[in-house]
């Protein structure tokens, strides 16, 4: 058996000719939503993910705007941008990209986000309303997951989902995501011992370990559904994930890449987030 490989860079695509038409709908209106990203420090990676999220966000004809500060930005001086941003109704969506450094405390930030533009589903508030089921932001990643897997129609309700990884981007909400969609939801992380046996009984594996590679198909059980998150760049520039991918695919039923797996989609995700800010949370 080889599974059948789920495409992010693809689905991305399809969603964001929908989102073409969505957001030409509210400019004939007279509404264009405006995404504003603040970017601090000169991280390599972070800048090309940010400048990623600006070209998709032109190509939806969502505007946006970028905030670059120096590494040695005070935490005073970021939360006071974000308040600004906060009192400007010509912005609709805030992000902060992450990491940040060390001197500042990313809790501060997230929570100094206006929870209505918090376009990252990051905040307190809207991770609250998540878990209660209530209409909000989802976190891009667990969302893009998510509607990966609805794309397949692959049955998640009454599945047993793994997910390896506690992060509060992605391993957690990720899981309560699955939880809502009724399946049973299995934590492993670091100190899990015999991870082996908690893999092998996944029918949805989510991998989000930060491991080269490390899941292979003596991981997995047969026909299971394979979400490989991890983003890890080999000596020789390329990029792969925490699945390996060539044996894995063997045992699989469905298996995301890397690249142009989960990765594409969360930036298609948050495109769908900013359009549902400026619309207003309750969709107007
Ligand atoms: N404020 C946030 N910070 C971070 C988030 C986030 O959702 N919000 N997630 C990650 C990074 N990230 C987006 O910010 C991101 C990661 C990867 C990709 C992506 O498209 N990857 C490509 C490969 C790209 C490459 O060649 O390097 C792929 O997997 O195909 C997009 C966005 C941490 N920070």
């Amino acid at each position: 058996m080889s599974a059948e490989v789920i495409n992010g860079k693809e689905l991305s695509y399809a969603l964001k000719q929908e989102m073409k038409e969505d957001v030409k709908l509210l400019k004939d209106k007279g509404l264009t939503p405006h995404l504003t990203v603040i970017i601090v420090g000169d991280n390599p990676a972070s800048k090309s993910y940010v400048r990623g999220k600006q070209k998709a966000s032109d190509e939806v004809g969502i505007s946006s705007d970028l905030i670059e500060l120096p590494a040695s930005t005070s935490e005073e001086k970021l939360l006071q941008t974000i308040e600004e941003l906060n009192n400007d109704p010509s912005v609709h969506g805030i992000l902060v990209q992450l990491p940040l450094p060390d001197h500042i405390r990313e809790e501060n930030v997230i929570v100094s986000i206006d929870p209505s533009k918090d376009v990252d589903g990051f905040h307190p508030v809207n991770i609250g309303r998540m878990m209660t089921g209530e209409d909000t932001f989802l976190p891009c990643t667990p969302y893009g997951i998510i509607t990966m897997l609805k794309s397949k129609n692959i049955e998640i309700a009454g599945k047993h989902a793994v997910v390896l990884g506690r992060s509060n981007i992605v391993g957690k909400p990720v899981g309560q995501l699955l939880l809502n969609e009724n399946a049973t939801v299995t934590y492993c992380h670091s100190r899990t011992t015999d991870l082996k046996s908690f893999t092998k009984q996944a029918d949805i594996l989510i991998v989000a370990l930060g491991r080269t590679e490390m899941i292979d198909e003596t991981y997995i059980k047969e026909g299971a559904v394979i979400v490989d998150v991890g983003i890890n760049r080999l000596d020789d520039g390329s990029l792969t994930g925490d699945v390996n991918f060539d044996r894995a695919k063997e045992t699989a039923s469905y298996i995301t890449p890397v690249p142009r797996g989960v990765g594409p989609m969360t930036i298609t995700m948050l495109l769908k987030n900013t359009i549902k800010a400026a619309r207003g949370l309750s969709g107007k």
